[in-house]
């Protein structure tokens, strides 16, 4: 069986298994992604590597993508078997990215789909998403005068930026900065550390005694996040109780006035409201606080490093270019006018809406070519197959984990002039599928079935986020020389600025500048 399945199974180097384990186990993933590109070079577009027991076919070809992510969809998108870690922090296979290809994985993310990401109550975050850029924006303008020698070192606001939205649409208020700070905390410590956790899933029992210390400090991890998140998950279900109480009591009039008081918005949908009613499918039962838990993670991961790590990058090079900078400005301004002068901490300060982005097709390209050169993912998640099946005469076997290197394809010469350049203008007059649907020509929120549901969202937030921050500063390297900013990755949660970028941030409008 194993040489009849190792024929058909795409190339690859011939390995010995535990050895090989402990190999890849040592590796990074940005070495990984090395040895990748060689193999890739050596065996063709589709290559199968032995990592633990299962099989792990790396498929880099945009055509083979399409193949098995749309045509095939239905077969391409189930995910492999949960690892023992994963299990733990995933309440085994309860949440959208780690679910079986079923019933439970289509209501959960029909329930997020429908409820917080349909683009009407998108619409109902408005106010949350100004009142966290006015944040912003005000601490931007209190650093880059106190830090005026070293520059900003933005990447932790725009962080904290993105994790205040995700929290309001996940727990409905508007928490305390201690509160969320704390929420961010436990949550970065697992998300920094789960790599070191790779190693319990080698030798599930044996390590269980070997690596007991690791296991204990994994556990304490995920009582500390369920120690933060459950009481405000209680107190959120509390809250709707009563609000419902009230109405039920035809208060309404009453509710009314309170609403129409309410600067909080506190009436707003949260996520945590939709997952307490919802009912699992197949086990015919409530979701329990356990699982609860783990889909607010899930959403706060999903949508704030992954929005963050890309909101840097594009800086980083509207930085580096200021060529393109100065062309994204004169469109905005073009669009709404310069921005108002800003005092220290001013609360008035004006900011751009969501309305006013229809009419920069520049940004969308800026926001694209961004996603494009630096996906903050280098792989979508990985998949597995429902049955056995044949990709391009190849053999993808049920067990084998099937993975999709977006970064590759975003940087195919074949299909990108210069591909590591930084063009928005590529992208003009274009439309590009970010789908995929009928094509697969970049894919930075994967493609099919299994697509990123926060694609939509997450281009809001990027075009709103970098409209705002040009519009108010004019932004420069924090350093001299010919090439100020560097571009060097890292693998953290994302693929990250190795040398997160610190910027000098000069309020605009500058007298400098001459309006078209
Ligand atoms: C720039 C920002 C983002 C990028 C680049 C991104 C990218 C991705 C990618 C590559 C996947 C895996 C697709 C696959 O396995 O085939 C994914 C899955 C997912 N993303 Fe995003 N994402 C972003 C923002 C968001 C936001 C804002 C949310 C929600 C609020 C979100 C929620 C999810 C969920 C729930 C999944 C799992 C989908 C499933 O397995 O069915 N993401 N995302």
């Amino acid at each position: 069986l194993f040489t009849s399945e190792k024929k058909n199974l795409p190339p690859g180097p011939r390995t010995v298994p535990v050895i090989s384990n402990l190999l890849w186990l040592r590796k990074s993933s940005s070495e990984m992604e090395t040895v990748l590109k060689n193999l890739r070079d050596k065996y063709g577009p589709i290559i199968t590597l032995r990592i633990w027991s299962r099989p792990a076919i790396f498929v880099a070809s945009h055509k083979v993508a399409h193949q098995a992510l749309v045509q095939n969809g239905a077969v391409f998108s189930d995910r492999p078997k949960a690892l023992p870690t994963s299990k733990i922090i995933n309440s085994d296979q309860h949440n959208i990215n780690s679910a079986a290809y079923g019933p439970t994985w289509r209501i959960l993310r029909r329930n997020l789909t429908s409820e917080i990401l349909h683009p009407s109550r998108v619409k109902s975050y408005s106010g949350a998403r100004l009142w966290v850029l006015g944040i912003l924006i005000n601490r931007l303008v209190v650093e880059s005068t106190s830090t005026s020698s070293t520059g900003v070192r933005v990447v932790d606001h725009f962080q904290y930026a993105m994790f205040c939205l995700l929290v309001v649409m996940c727990f409905g208020d508007r928490l305390q900065e201690k509160q969320i700070k704390e929420i961010e905390t436990v949550n970065r410590q697992m998300l920094l550390s789960f790599s070191r956790f790779n190693v319990l899933n080698f030798w599930p029992s044996l390590g269980k005694i070997v690596f007991r210390n690791r296991w204990k400090e994994l556990f304490q991890m995920q009582q500390n996040l369920e120690n933060v998140l459950i009481p405000l998950i209680r107190s959120r279900i509390e809250l709707v109780k009563q609000r419902q109480q009230q109405l039920d009591n035809d208060h309404h009039e009453q509710v009314e006035a309170d609403e129409d008081k309410d600067v909080d918005n506190s009436d707003t949908v949260a996520y945590i409201d939709t997952l307490v009613d919802l009912e699992l499918p197949d086990e015919k039962r409530k979701l329990n606080e356990g699982e609860i838990v783990s889909l607010c993670r899930e959403f706060l991961n999903a949508g704030t490093d992954t929005t963050s790590t890309a909101l840097q990058w594009i800086m980083a090079n509207l930085v580096k270019y200021p060529a393109i900078q100065s062309k994204l400005y004169h469109e905005i301004v073009g669009v709404v006018g310069p921005s108002p002068s800003k005092q220290l901490g001013d609360d008035s300060l004006g900011l751009i809406k969501e309305e006013d982005l229809q009419t920069m097709p520049y940004l969308k390209a800026v926001v694209l070519e961004g996603l494009r050169r630096h996906p903050p993912g280098h792989f979508v998640l990985p998949h597995s197959v429902t049955k056995d099946v044949e990709l391009e005469g190849y053999l993808v076997p049920k067990d084998a984990t099937v993975n999709f290197m977006v970064a590759e394809m975003g940087w195919d010469p074949k299909v990108w002039d210069d591909p590591m350049d930084f063009k928005p203008d590529r992208f003009r007059g274009e439309e590009v599928d970010l789908t995929g649907s009928r094509e697969i020509k970049m894919m930075p929120f994967g493609a099919g079935r299994r697509i990123c549901p926060g694609a939509s969202l997450a281009l809001l937030h990027l075009e709103l986020f970098v409209a705002n921050l040009i519009w108010h500063f004019e932004w420069m390297p924090a350093t001299e020389g010919d090439d100020p900013i560097d571009l060097s990755e890292k693998q953290e949660f994302t693929v990250v600025m190795k040398n997160p970028l610190q910027a000098h941030l000069i309020p605009r409008p500058t007298p400098s500048i001459a309006l078209p």
